[in-house]
């Protein structure tokens, strides 16, 4: 469909440099998940720098009720179909739940998604994941870290809850951060936590950070894309706003997200927590 090179608005492949340069010049990253080819194929039509196969696929795509039932061979299948569909985003691959328990299943289970075709995966947690963090990176494999509202640990939080509410949960925070970027993380995923937090944290790590409901002042943005879509199964979060309105097609839909999140009226006021 968009097999002409010329269509596409990212001119040359998105790299870890490219989103390191991106934080200091202040020029916002934008993320959607994606977890097959042709819509991959769309969002480097309208510019998404960076594509996240999230495991939130069990939910979008598998209809299961949570993260949790996802395993590392889904993530390969999709990660796949995405390589396949892409031509200059940067491909970020969510590590599936119990994938990465014990540092040595980790490198293994990361080697699988890199051979996959991800640039870079994702592990949800804090400081104990710096020893698995460390081995990554030394290996040569580039982490983000997803911190704030972890949903692997959805029955553990009691609920898909807003963290670092109270001083004492949002001091941990910028601990486990610094700890996570010490052992060689390379970019920070915040979901769910107070914007005032999200702008403290953003300042305090010298790697980019990405915000989902973290309010607009992390150095990037990512939404699920059913949800930017309207096409969410079941209640939509607060940060969700969507976007395939006034007569737009999909395309228009990603353009209009990579748009306002680059001129920061996405997210607004409405989509953060107090
Ligand atoms: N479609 C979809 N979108 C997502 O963003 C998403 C998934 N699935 N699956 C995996 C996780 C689960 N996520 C969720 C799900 C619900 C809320 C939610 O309802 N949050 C409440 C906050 C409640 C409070 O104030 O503590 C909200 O009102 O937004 C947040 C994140 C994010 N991820
Ligand atoms: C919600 C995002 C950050 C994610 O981890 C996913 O889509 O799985
Ligand atoms: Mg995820």
């Amino acid at each position: 469909m968009y097999s002409d090179n010329s269509q596409r608005k990212l001119t040359k492949p998105v790299t870890l440099s490219t989103l390191r340069k991106m934080k200091a010049e202040k020029e916002k990253i934008t993320c959607l998940t994606s977890y097959d080819a042709s819509f991959t194929n769309v969002m480097n039509v309208a510019g998404v720098e960076t594509i996240l196969v999230g495991d939130s696929l069990g939910m979008v795509v598998q209809g299961q009720d949570s993260t949790l039932p996802v395993t590392i061979e889904d993530m390969c299948y999709h990660t796949a179909a995405v390589k396949r569909g892409n031509t200059n985003a940067f491909i970020l691959s969510d590590m599936s739940f119990m994938s990465y328990s014990k540092p040595e299943q980790a490198l293994d289970n990361a080697a699988k998604l890199m051979q996959a075709g991800a640039n870079m995966v994702k592990l949800e947690g804090g400081s104990w994941l710096a020893d698995t963090v460390k081995l990554l990176s030394q290996r040569g494999i580039p982490v983000c870290a997803h911190l704030g509202l972890t949903p692997q640990s959805v029955h553990k939080f009691g609920g898909y809850k807003v963290q670092g509410k109270s001083q004492d949960a949002a001091d941990l925070l910028l601990q486990e951060s610094l700890d996570l970027v010490a052992a060689g993380a390379d970019i920070l995923l915040y979901e769910c936590i107070p914007t005032g937090l999200g702008k403290t944290l953003t300042e305090a790590v010298p790697v980019p950070t990405i915000g989902i409901g973290a309010g607009h002042h992390t150095d990037g943005q990512v939404l699920v894309m059913h949800d930017m879509l309207g096409i969410n199964l079941g209640h939509t979060p607060k940060f969700v706003k969507n976007f395939l309105i006034d007569g737009r097609n999909v395309t228009q839909a990603f353009e209009a997200y990579v748009k306002e999140v680059k001129d920061m009226t996405f997210p607004g006021p409405e989509h953060g927590f107090k």
